[in-house]
């Protein structure tokens, strides 16, 4: 596990739910899981692709009821995140995953905000929300979604658009996310992670994104890459997620070490950690090991990870944190 002072800028809280608070969670709220335990649950978690994942993790939320739920879900992970080196999370939801099975928007919203507005004071953690719409619902289900969560704005940072990718290309969206520029909320995009590098532009120039999430198969097109890199738009890759998705083949496979050659302002996360086999600081550890990277490198994406979080009220954070990273001693790990 690498310490390294991070952000993680990439992270599904609905992906932290580790089959221990699972089964507790579905025992306090009478819901029978179709998994004999949490041993049988995890044996479970071979997945062919996106889409099998998706299928065992939106069947896995059916625990998740009340406030207190989204609440120990968040406390839980960024309990974690802080003892791998985290220093700031942009926690995502799927606000559709919960409504589309009767829960209030507000109750996800608030249980969420209560672990993350005391975040700094318990675990050192700053911390942002993101508002995911599934792409494989209608433009209209992001539309009114955006519109039910107008009385809880002031918990959300930004809006991203995650789930199945083929088929659903960001152009669905365009008019969701003109809704949410024009009320003040930050962009970002799953992109190119299953899909071309086509949908990595349509994300940039139709949607306004500041941020891909991904973007992996962008190094297919190297017209785009050259753009990326002179942009420096921020790509929040997700290598263990890639390997477990079968989006490369194995970790050694995985190109982050080229598009860091290739001047792409790369981070790197864990998407679903509970699911993928690691939270950010194993993600750190694994990469280093199976690309070789240098202690200048790691440093490099721990800076960058802090370039690219949304801390634009809180530069004075910002620039603590980068000297930290700076200042960051690998003899301890
Ligand atoms: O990796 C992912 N891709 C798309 N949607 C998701 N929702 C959770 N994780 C993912
Ligand atoms: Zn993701």
């Amino acid at each position: 596990m690498s310490l390294i002072p991070k952000a993680e800028l990439h992270l599904h809280i609905e992906g932290t739910l580790e089959p221990e608070l699972a089964f507790a969670l579905a025992e306090r709220n009478g819901v029978d899981l179709p998994y004999a335990g949490t041993d049988a649950l995890r044996r479970a978690y071979l997945f062919s692709d996106l889409q099998s994942f998706l299928d065992l993790y939106h069947g896995l939320m059916a625990v998740l009821h009340t406030a207190d739920d989204f609440t120990e879900l968040a406390d839980a992970y960024l309990a974690r995140a802080a003892a791998q080196g985290v220093r700031h999370a942009e926690v995502s939801f799927d606000p559709q995953a919960h409504t589309e099975r009767g829960i209030p928007i507000g109750t996800v919203i608030e249980g969420l905000a209560h672990a993350l507005d005391r975040a700094e004071e318990r675990y050192g953690v700053s911390t942002r929300l993101i508002m995911c719409f599934l792409r494989d619902r209608s433009a209209e289900s992001a539309m009114q979604t955006l519109d039910a969560a107008k009385p809880y704005l002031h918990h959300i940072t930004g809006v991203g658009l995650d789930s199945a990718e083929v088929g659903h290309p960001p152009s669905k969206f365009r008019e969701v996310y003109a809704a949410a520029e024009s009320l003040g909320l930050r962009k970002v995009a799953h992109a190119g992670e299953e899909g071309p590098p086509a949908y990595v532009r349509e994300a940039l120039d139709v949607l306004g994104v500041e941020r891909i999430d991904h973007g992996l198969r962008s190094v297919e097109d190297p017209e785009l890459v050259e753009r990326l890199a002179r942009e420096q738009v921020p790509l929040t890759l997700c290598p263990l997620s890639n390997v477990r998705l079968r989006a490369v083949d194995t970790l050694e496979d995985h190109p982050l070490r080229a598009m860091m050659d290739a001047g792409l302002l790369v981070t790197v996360n864990s998407d679903d950690p509970s699911y993928f086999g690691g939270y950010v600081g194993d993600t750190f550890h694994a990469v280093r090991e199976a690309l070789g990277l240098s202690q200048e490198q790691l440093r490099e994406l721990a800076r960058n990870s802090f370039r690219a979080a949304f801390l634009d009220h809180d530069e004075a954070r910002r620039e603590r944190c980068l000297a930290e990273v700076d200042g960051y001693d690998f003899d301890r790990e």
